[in-house]
């Protein structure tokens, strides 16, 4: 394609990314529905500017002040992540003159907000929580892309096999660190259409979201329930866990996620995972097994900021106001949840953001209303699921992951036991 037609439709992703309507993921795959003539190097291209500018949008704009033309081709032509030399045959010599002038400033000039690249509020709500050298070490990780880690499915096959398998697919990968089941793979490859997929010897999962299944360890024949479901990244690490004995309930309230588990069940071989919709998180079926349940998940709806390196375009859609409606919902389902267990169960909460208000602050005020539930050892317990390196995701007692520290997306957890 010519690097001026290119460009053309860089500005139009852009432009529709920009509206900031949707979440980006959504944004960039309608558009590469409705534009077949991309090649895949083409939609590489595309889609990282996109994310590029998503990730550096104050800084992005404020340099593209000085261009002419469209904002959205000023923004595609900074923050382009193809061919270098491919995209300057598309540019005037006015347009070459201005990249080359603003290519020129020294960053380390820029204020405060333009090396964030965040929200006040949200800038705001870190510095709060974290030291300085914990605050920039987050928005350097948050400024590159997150590798794709899968999880080896243990019912079917072991780590080394599905590494083979994966090579003879002409996909490189190497176990990831604390997960005992993961495999971290380089580049985007086509994994979806390899067999040790389709098989379901493998499914995608961060690493992270890999340890909050070992936070919750279920055993083969216990009675299980993730409350949170959605599509089922943990449902499926929990049944494999069970050996696919027991039963395993996938509780969520959107019936649309729920349903996107169904061919990932499928997949897994797992045979012991019942889904089922909830009306909210007071169901009657929550009533139900009221004091019957071995452990429980509650993967709550939050922020998701621990995968700012994924959604950038978070950042920019969230609020405060959101994160204080969000701390509410998670009390009350966290609050609702915890009837189900009997005495002696695990529950466990957890979420993927960095924030103390949805974390921390949440574990604090449960434990206090909530004598009759023992705080337990995150590390202890990561320890005893066979996650290597368990002390350094330990945080005061909770499970903590950031990406610039273990190279994973931003999880926390805390578990209990019921007396
Ligand atoms: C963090 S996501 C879950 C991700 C999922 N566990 C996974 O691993 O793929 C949180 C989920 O909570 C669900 N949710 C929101 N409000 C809820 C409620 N009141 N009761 C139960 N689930 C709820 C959302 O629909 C969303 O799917």
């Amino acid at each position: 394609m010519h690097p001026n037609a290119l460009l053309d439709i860089a500005t139009e992703l852009l432009r529709e990314v920009g509206k900031l309507d949707m979440p980006a993921d959504v944004v960039v795959s309608n558009f590469f529905r409705k534009h077949r003539e991309l090649g895949p190097r083409e939609r590489h291209a595309l889609a990282e500017t996109a994310y590029a500018v998503l990730r550096q949008r104050l800084l992005f704009q404020h340099l593209a002040q000085s261009g002419s033309g469209a904002l959205e081709r000023r923004l595609a032509i900074l923050a382009w992540q193809g061919n270098e030399t491919l995209i300057r045959g598309g540019l005037g010599q006015h347009e070459q003159q201005w990249l080359n002038g603003v290519r020129s400033i020294d960053r380390n000039s820029f204020s405060e907000k333009l090396r964030h690249n965040m929200p006040d509020w949200l800038a705001g709500a870190l510095k709060n929580d974290l030291d300085d050298e914990g605050f920039w070490n987050f928005v350097a990780s948050m400024s590159a892309s997150a590798p794709l880690d899968l999880r080896v499915n243990m019912l079917k096959t072991n780590r080394d096999k599905a590494q083979a398998q994966l090579r003879e697919a002409g996909i490189e990968s190497t176990p990831t660190p604390y997960s005992p089941w993961g495999l971290r793979v380089e580049g985007k490859p086509a994994l979806q259409k390899t067999d040790v997929f389709l098989r379901g010897d493998v499914e995608v999962q961060d690493e992270g979201s890999q340890l909050l299944a070992a936070m919750v360890s279920p055993k083969r024949g216990e009675m299980v329930v993730d409350f949170c479901a959605g599509a089922g990244g943990k449902t499926l690490a929990l049944g494999a866990a069970m050996r696919s004995t027991g039963r395993l309930y996938a509780f969520d309230v959107n019936g649309h996620r729920l349903d996107k588990l169904k061919p990932r069940l499928a997949r897994s071989g797992l045979s012991n995972v019942h889904p089922a919709q909830l009306t909210n998180e007071r169901d009657d079926r929550v009533k139900r097994l009221s004091g019957k349940i071995d452990r429980v998940l509650v993967d709550a709806p939050c922020s998701g900021l621990g995968t700012l390196r994924r959604n950038p375009d978070l950042k920019w859609r969230l609020s405060a106001k959101a994160i204080d409606e969000l701390c509410e919902l998670q009390a009350k389902i966290l609050e609702s949840a915890c009837r189900m267990l009997k005495p002696g169960g695990r529950l466990v909460y957890a979420t993927c953001s960095p924030l103390r208000r949805e974390d921390e602050a949440i574990a604090e005020a449960f434990s206090a209303a909530h004598p009759e539930f023992q705080l337990l050892d995150a590390g202890e317990l990561l320890k005893a699921a066979g996650v290597e390196r368990a002390d350094e995701l330990n945080a005061n007692g909770y499970m903590r992951s950031w990406p610039h520290a273990h190279g994973m997306d931003g999880f926390f957890a805390a578990a209990w036991q019921k007396a």
